[in-house]
């Protein structure tokens, strides 16, 4: 990979492979894997801890451009891990303070997906085995899905009796348009990739994990090569136009223009033209 090993001691379920500074060829992209092989990387208190520092540790710092989210093992995530959303507390029938402790935790576990869409460089999923309840929230906060052949989807939730509450109803109709959503989200239905490539779910499916390591790789080598203050303002210009009118959604990309349009990117892009060269651009 040319990347070097984070400290990941500080992480419990997590993995993090930076870009090493001194190498060229590894290029700006960081891999954050959820880390918990042996539970199908379902997602625990931890992971939900740890996923928003992960990221934030990630965005600021200047030698990642791209970050490319993936799982360790068998699969990229069970979704919620069965063990803990069975604990006492989550299904407590019991009296409001309960009930507002519960509204903070689930408050805290949509929190760990939107820093997805929080952090300011793009993050591209890679979805191979399962991926599933939890996992689909998850992923809907990335900027970018590829995935195996093989990838197993379900929004799972209602299997469970739950309404699914960590963004997939709120993001996916997006994605795929809300006659997809609301057929996978009340049928729970399990769908593979080539289905979820039909549907816009991912933008790309691949015929093997290796294949999708390498093509995933070298899309996110390949952006990580753009302007970053462009690449930036792409991600945060969309996603605000998302829950804006466009009018509004103009005015915002009109405020954006003028406080970074003038770069010193634009100015090295000039300048790259003119001595018939690819640009080069400076760390965030
Ligand atoms: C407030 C609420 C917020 C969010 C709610 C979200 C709801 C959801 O996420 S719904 C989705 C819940 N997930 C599931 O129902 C998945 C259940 N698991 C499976 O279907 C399968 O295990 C599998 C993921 C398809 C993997 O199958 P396979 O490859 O055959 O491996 P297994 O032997 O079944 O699993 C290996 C190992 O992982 C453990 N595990 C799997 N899923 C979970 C999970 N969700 N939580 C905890 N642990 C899980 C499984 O028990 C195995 O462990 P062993 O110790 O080896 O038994």
């Amino acid at each position: 990979m040319g990347e070097s090993e984070e400290k990941n001691q500080r992480w419990r379920s997590l993995r993090i492979v930076l870009p090493d500074a001194m190498a060229s060829e590894s290029g700006g992209v960081a891999y954050l894997f959820l880390h918990r092989p042996s539970r199908s990387n379902a997602l625990n208190p931890d992971i939900f801890q740890e996923l928003p520092l992960a990221i934030a540790a990630l965005d600021s710092n200047p030698n990642v451009r791209v970050i490319v989210l993936q799982g360790s093992g068998k699969h990229f995530c069970a979704g919620i891990d069965l063990d803990t959303l069975a604990n006492a507390d989550h299904v407590s029938n019991a009296i409001g303070r309960h009930k507002e402790q519960f509204a903070r935790s689930v408050k805290q576990m949509q929190a760990a997906f939107t820093a997805f869409e929080e952090c300011r460089k793009p993050v591209i999923a890679a979805i191979h085995g399962a991926c599933l309840g939890a996992g689909v929230d998850m992923i809907t906060a990335c900027d970018l899905r590829y995935c195996t052949k093989e990838a197993l989807f379900s929004v799972k939730e209602v299997d469970l009796a739950i309404t699914a509450d960590l963004g997939t109803l709120q993001r996916l109709p997006g994605i795929v348009g809300y006659g997809h959503a609301i057929d996978l989200a009340l049928t729970g239905r399990t769908f593979n990739g080539s289905e979820a490539k039909t549907i816009g779910l991912v933008q790309e499916v691949f015929a093997s994990k290796q294949e999708l390591d390498d093509k995933v790789g070298i899309l996110a080598h390949e952006m990580a090569t753009k302007s970053p203050l462009s690449v930036m303002g792409i991600k945060s210009v969309l996603l605000k136009s998302r829950d804006l009118t466009v009018a509004q959604g103009l005015d915002y990309v009109r405020t954006w223009s003028t406080a970074f349009l003038h770069s010193e990117d634009l100015e090295e892009v000039v300048k790259a033209r003119a001595e018939k060269r690819k640009p080069v651009f400076s760390k965030l």
